[in-house]
């Protein structure tokens, strides 16, 4: 059978701090935030978000964030961001108009230098200025023509968007990225964690199809297999890790690489080296999980040949490390030995039939008005809050939209409380649920008192009624 490829294309935006790096990147992927991960314990600034542009997509990949983020560590940081350069297809390097070219945007130039085929220079900041008189500053460059926008004031976003839809429209995942009845999952862990010998597992003892379909641009691999009579595609980043072995022998982790296979699957295996523990590269590869929004399995690999004493030790470490993951699963296994493989594919399973599922607008709203019996919203400023009804407002991941009034005054734990009791509800383990809620436009609001609680529930069912028909 014919696919099309999943692994998306990226655009890394690169420039010297404060020539508005962040504001473009919250203009272009803005149309996607919604899609973002707010789980509790996850709060940082995003580095990579979806945008869309023309009929496709593409992931785009702040590399200042990158550099800011692993402060400290600065040889390593200026390799992720090389790497993130390299790696990229299209790279939008971004100075300042108003302050003319300054030596770092040299530097940043000179590093470009190998990649100005896939380089655009954009000036930002130009509003109510003559682009062409700041033009002539930047030419020095050596990177041509820049195109001059206003990021803040979404000046020339149509032209930018344009240019990258011809520039990297040929990229072969701005295709329908579902493969129909197929699970695609995304194999990512830290170097060494054991992602080869885990796919070989998977993939060599039960084989059916495999096509290797290697991106243009991409090293990415899918590989289609089948596991208990189920289609899966693995989405594996070996191709570069092959690479790098030849190169130079220092195994390289990279972002952009894990961010494409998450992007493109349907459920992420991430696997922790359990003779290592959980480091840091280890949280942030699995933050990366959590801001995506896609169903997660834990492989925590190596388990074979362990102490007690050291398992104990691994399992309270994932705990207090990654709270932010509490909706996952972890199956502790031995890719090397091929133990508890069958475990992890039907924790695999699981989570994506958790992730895709549909919820009826009935049962949901059962649900909530028994969570909200057990336990009343707490009241604001002496009123109470008032949840009423819901319904399901999207799939990977399951979101939930959630009536009433006074929502947005729900604190954190309230809200978190609710997650809990329709993941147990509907066993959605495995996947993150995203909460929406809307303060209903409700015509009585202000005279509550003055329905009886028998009106009330006639009016909610009548509302009801209507979102089940699509009316509202
Ligand atoms: N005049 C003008 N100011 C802008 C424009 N875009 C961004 N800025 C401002 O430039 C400043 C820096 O913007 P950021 O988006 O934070 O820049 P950055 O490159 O991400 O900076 P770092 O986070 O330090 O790397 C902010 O004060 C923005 O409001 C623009 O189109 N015109
Ligand atoms: N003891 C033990 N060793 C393992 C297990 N899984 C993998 N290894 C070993 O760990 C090393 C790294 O495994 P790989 O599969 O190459 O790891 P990777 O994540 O693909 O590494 P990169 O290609 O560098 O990203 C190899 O020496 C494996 O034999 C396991 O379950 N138990």
């Amino acid at each position: 059978m014919e696919h099309a490829p999943l692994v998306a294309p990226t655009v890394a935006l690169v420039g010297r701090p404060n020539v508005g790096k962040s504001t473009l990147f919250n203009q272009l992927t803005r149309t996607r935030d919604a899609l973002v991960a707010d789980e509790a314990g996850l709060t940082r600034d995003r580095q990579y978000g979806l945008a869309d542009i023309a009929d496709g997509h593409c992931i785009v990949v702040d590399t200042g964030g990158i550099m800011e983020q692993a402060e400290g560590l600065d040889a390593s940081v200026a390799e992720q961001s090389r790497l993130a350069i390299e790696e990229a297809d299209f790279v939008l390097f971004m100075v300042d108009g108003r302050a003319g070219v300054v030596s770092e945007d040299q530097a940043i130039a000179e590093m470009l230098r190998p990649h100005t085929a896939k380089t655009c220079l954009v000036m930002n900041k130009c509003e109510g200025l003559d682009r062409d008189v700041l033009a002539a500053d930047f030419f020095a460059l050596g990177l041509g023509d820049p195109l001059g926008i206003a990021a803040a004031h979404g000046q020339g976003m149509g032209l930018l968007r344009e240019l990258l839809a011809q520039r990297i429209a040929l990229a072969p995942s701005n295709k329908p990225r579902r493969e129909h009845g197929r699970v695609a999952v995304a194999l990512v862990g830290r170097p060494n964690a054991g992602k080869s010998t885990l796919l070989n597992r998977l993939v060599g003892e039960n084989r059916v199809i495999a096509s290797d379909v290697a991106g243009t641009t991409r090293d990415s691999v899918e590989v289609a297999f089948e596991y208990n009579g189920k289609p899966y595609t693995l989405i594996d980043t070996a191709g570069l890790r092959r690479k790098a072995k030849v190169y130079d022998r220092i195994e390289k982790f990279s972002v952009v690489k894990t961010l494409q296979a998450i992007e493109a699957s349907n459920v992420v295996v991430a696997l922790i080296d359990a003779r290592e523990g959980v480091g840091a590269q280890d949280a942030r590869i699995l933050g990366m999980v959590a801001e995506s929004g896609r169903a997660i399995v834990v492989a925590i690999n190596k388990w074979d040949g362990l102490e007690d004493e050291q398992r104990a030790q691994i399992k309270s470490e994932v705990e207090r490390k990654l709270p932010f993951l509490d909706y996952a699963s972890f199956v502790s296994i031995s890719a090397l030995h091929g133990s508890r493989l069958k475990e992890l594919m039907q924790a695999v399973s699981k989570a994506h039939r958790a992730a895709f599922c549909d919820l009826s607008t009935s049962a949901l709203s059962a649900v909530l008005e028994k969570a909200v019996h057990a336990h009343p919203p707490p009241a604001v400023a002496g009123r109470r809050i008032k949840l009423r009804y819901a319904h399901q407002g999207g799939r990977n991941p399951p979101t939930i939209v959630i009536h009433g009034n006074q929502t947005e005054k729900l604190n954190n734990n309230y809200r978190r409380y609710l997650v809990n009791a329709f993941r147990q509800a509907f066993e959605l383990d495995g996947t993150p649920v995203h909460l929406h809620f809307k303060t209903s436009d409700n015509p009585y609001k202000d005279r509550k008192n003055e329905l009886s609680t028998g009106q009330r529930r006639k009016r909610d069912r009548m509302i009801r009624h209507r979102i089940k028909s699509g009316k509202s």
